[in-house]
């Protein structure tokens, strides 16, 4: 095909291109020249892999997590676009979408984060751009280059072709909708200039007012999951909003807010006929007798923390942790505070138990530990991670040590069948002895203390241990330059006394107390994990 005078259709036209990429409006104004406003073009390109929606990256562990996805692997590109065309009164549109698969060589950790700090990743669908660094990362694409670039300037031809040269129309399918102006009169009064709502726009938009009502959903969840609307409707699905608000005792007129608005979050699917049943979501997440339940995340997330944040701005502005804030307490410990009430204590251990049953698989087997005979899960709390070792280890045996008001109810959150392998013993960190072991966890402990206590506490530790012991400190790493991810950065937020840190800086931490760093991995679960040798 000729493609340079079915491109010329749209010279003498204004074009609008309804897409913030500067890639797809260098490719288009490399063909033609824009004038007169008749057309609307619009595209977004998405990266598939095993059947996940890649985007762009939020940050650069998110970017992280991308690239390693599609290491070693063939992945699809698909850019959909749509051409809105006004003549008078009337618009036709016309949409379609391109695939072009691209294979990725296997990439080294080194190639990784050097083509991730180069900054390219931040604003590419997948996180790479084929035409500048991201080249070197692909053995082989079949399909239009340009279209893993953005857009399929090809195809995109071929359908222009199609709209003006309508008589060598083949058999190829085209989605084209003509709407008369008569049939949508607030369109064409308002001409089509005001149609054209720059995606640039609307994306930004939406991004500021999804972060603005991020708290309204929040609480939307924690009050669905308070009230059990998720194991109503696991119990009994397919129940109608009246049948739901008598379930809960709840008002009809609320109840049916909730309800439809959890069904705009993904949590609950409205079915036909008007009943709602939970979505794979809340199964696996909002249900009470789920193995992977974050109902006590949920609770503590409500009670405690939100009640925190509510002082965030007296706590920056005086540099005061919030901890403190709320409990009118002196003490820099913020377990003291957190214990100081049964009923704040057992929620916060549910808590803690939720995330170590949902994030500790991917820590526990990120690196190879069978070598190690005995382990010590220092401030283990529940005993969850403990539990996850003895079932991924059968010749380890795991002792949790936690404080003596956390061990003397972490018997009732115990797994039956393991106990031999897993026990408790209660002592405080930083005062007693701590119990040998071949390998020590520091799993979510680091990040709620200063630089002084985590080098009082590494240094108990290192005394503790022989050359070739191990310890495994499991946090959320923040990137090299602190720019992410953001559930660490928010997470600091609230915390008392602590700060989070990135691999380097624990990596650091750790060096000083004579350990050596052999490996970080930084799984795709909530929690990264490093493993250190004493040397
Ligand atoms: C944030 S939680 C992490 C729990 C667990 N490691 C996990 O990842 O789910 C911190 C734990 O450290 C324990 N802890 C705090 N101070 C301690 C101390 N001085 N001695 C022993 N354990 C302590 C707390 O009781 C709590 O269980």
């Amino acid at each position: 095909m000729v493609l340079n005078p079915v491109i010329s259709k749209l010279s003498g036209k204004l074009v609008v291109l309804a897409s913030s990429s500067p890639r797809r409006l260098e490719i288009l104004t490399n063909v033609k020249h824009l004038k007169t406003p008749d057309i609307v073009i619009g595209a977004d390109t998405i990266v598939t892999i095993d059947g996940l929606i890649l985007e762009k990256p939020r940050d650069k562990q998110d970017a992280y997590r991308m690239l390693s996805r599609l290491s070693g692997k063939e992945h699809s590109v698909c850019t959909g676009v749509a051409i809105v065309l006004y003549e008078e009164t009337e618009y036709q549109t016309i949409d379609f979408y391109e695939e072009t698969r691209v294979k990725f060589a296997d990439l080294s950790e080194t190639m990784l984060w050097d083509y991730i700090d180069s900054g390219e990743p931040m604003d590419k669908a997948g996180g790479y751009g084929i035409q500048a660094l991201g080249g070197m990362l692909v053995e082989y694409i079949h399909g239009d280059f340009l279209n893993v670039v953005g857009f399929p300037l090809n195809r995109f031809c071929k359908q222009l072709d199609l709209l003006f040269n309508p008589e060598l129309a083949s058999n190829e399918v085209v989605h084209t909708d003509v709407r008369s102006g008569s049939a949508v009169p607030p369109v064409t009064s308002r001409g089509p200039m005001n149609l054209v709502i720059e995606k640039v726009h609307t994306d930004d938009l939406k991004r500021i007012i999804e972060l603005m009502d991020g708290f309204k959903a929040s609480k939307a969840l924690f009050t669905a999951s308070k009230m059990r609307v998720f194991d109503l409707l696991q119990k009994r699905p397919g129940l109608e909003g009246a049948e739901v608000a008598r379930g809960l005792q709840a008002s009809l007129k609320g109840t049916l807010c909730l309800l439809e608005a959890c069904v705009s979050l993904g949590l609950l699917e409205r079915k036909q006929g008007g009943v709602y049943e939970n979505s794979r979501l809340s199964q696996r997440f909002l249900v009470s007798d789920s193995p992977s339940s974050l109902l006590g995340y949920m609770a503590h997330s409500d009670e405690t923390v939100w009640k925190l944040f509510s002082h965030l701005e007296t706590s920056v502005r005086e540099g005061t942790n919030l901890q403190a804030k709320v409990s009118a307490q002196t003490t820099n410990d913020l377990f003291q505070v957190m214990y100081s009430d049964d009923e704040r204590k057992l929620r916060f251990m549910k808590a803690m138990h939720g995330i170590a049953e949902v994030a500790g698989p991917a820590v526990i087997t990120a690196f190879d530990l069978s070598r190690f005979k005995t382990a010590c899960d220092l401030g283990g709390c529940t005993g969850s991670m403990a539990h996850g070792l003895a079932k991924a280890y059968p010749r380890m045996s795991v002792t949790v040590y936690d404080l003596p008001s956390v061990v003397e109810l972490s018997g009732t959150f115990c797994p039956p069948g393991l106990d031999n392998r897993v026990s408790f013993v209660a002592g405080d960190f930083f005062k007693d002895r701590l119990p040998k072991a071949d390998l020590y966890i520091l799993a979510r402990i680091l990040h709620d203390w200063t630089d002084d206590k985590v080098h009082a506490l590494l240094s108990k530790i290192s005394d503790a241990c022989t050359p070739g012991c191990g310890l495994l400190v499991s946090e959320i790493f923040l990137d090299r330059d602190r720019t992410g991810p953001s559930q660490g950065l928010l997470q600091a937020l609230g915390l008392g006394p602590g700060k989070q840190r990135s691999a380097g800086e624990y990596g650091a931490l750790l060096e000083s107390h004579g350990f050596t760093v052999s490996h970080i991995a930084h799984t795709d679960s909530l929690l990264d994990a490093l493993l250190c040798i004493k040397d």
